[in-house]
């Protein structure tokens, strides 16, 4: 059985047109990547996945389970965890207090024992500090665990982002554009822990990103979009070599706001400009 399974989506906006008829699995332990020009719906499909938009048709299913009407909440209950485009941390704490705060959402302790400060709480909250600091390791963040948010970089703070999601155990993680942000070495580094992370705990990752050498390092299985619809799917070779997807997406001309400088950090452009770094500037 697989982990996702988004069965003919369609979302429409008034005139727009933003996905059709998209159908896209996601297996156990596998590592999706989306790809495509800004507008092209990736955003809109996670948020059909995770329930703060309802498709105008078709089902989502995750292990088997219809989740199409179930709540933001509940779906996250249930183990799929996300990041967002624009970073979704407390700004104003440090690191590790967000990694905590995550955490306290799965706290077993009945919290006027925590006011009280009852012995329970005292062993939860160090439980929660512990593998809050682990995760941070993990994702080379220990270092700053103390500091606060507002004062991160912006590639660093899309890790951090990760910790803290990761924090709430998902089962199925879905990480919007984590690469932004970052130039070629790092993004190849973002790959690296993405993939020491899937072993460790055994997470179903799907990935939007504009780095196209980060998505061809981690994924199974890429998913090319344009206008709404899949323009192309398979093995991350066949996809960044298919013809259709280097002229809506690569871009066979230069096109205004395009390659390594137009990604880092911008979310600018309409349907069809190139926010891509390409395979040479990719080290
Ligand atoms: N809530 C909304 N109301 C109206 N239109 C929307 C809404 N959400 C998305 N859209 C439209 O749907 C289309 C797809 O947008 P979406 O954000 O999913 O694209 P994307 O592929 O994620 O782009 P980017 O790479 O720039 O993030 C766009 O035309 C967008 O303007």
């Amino acid at each position: 059985m697989s982990v996702l399974d988004v069965d003919a989506v369609s979302i429409h906006f008034g005139g727009v047109k933003a996905l059709q008829n998209v159908s896209l699995e996601v297996g156990e332990w596998e590592i999706v990547g989306i790809i495509g020009p800004n507008g092209a719906g990736k955003t809109t499909l996670f948020n059909c996945i995770t329930g703060f938009y309802r498709p105008t048709r078709g089902k989502v299913r995750y292990r088997g389970r219809n989740v199409s009407r179930l709540d933001v909440h509940k779906r996250a209950a249930l183990g799929i965890g996300r990041t967002f485009q624009n970073v979704g941390l407390v700004k104003g704490a440090t690191v590790l207090e967000n990694l905590r705060t995550a955490q306290h959402l799965e706290t077993e302790y009945n919290p006027w024992f925590g006011i009280a400060g009852g012995l329970n709480s005292f062993i939860e909250e160090g439980r929660i500090t512990r593998r809050g600091r682990q995760l941070l390791a993990l994702l080379g963040l220990s270092d700053v665990a103390d500091t606060t948010v507002a004062d991160l970089p912006y590639g660093m703070l899309k890790r951090v982002e990760i910790a803290t999601v990761l924090a709430t155990d998902p089962d199925l993680l879905l990480l919007d554009e984590p690469g932004s942000g970052m130039g070629p070495e790092e993004a190849h580094g973002l790959g690296e822990t993405l993939l020491a992370l899937r072993k460790q705990f055994g997470t179903s990752i799907v990935m939007i990103d504009h780095h196209v050498p980060l998505v061809t390092q981690v994924s199974d299985y890429v998913y090319c979009f344009n206008f709404g619809e899949v323009l192309a799917e398979g093995a991350p070779e066949h996809v960044r070599n298919h013809p259709e997807v280097a002229r809506a997406y690569l871009g066979e001309e230069p096109v205004e706001g395009g390659g390594a400088e137009a990604d880092a950090g911008t979310e600018s452009g309409t349907a069809g400009t190139l926010p891509v770094v390409r395979e040479e500037e990719y080290a």
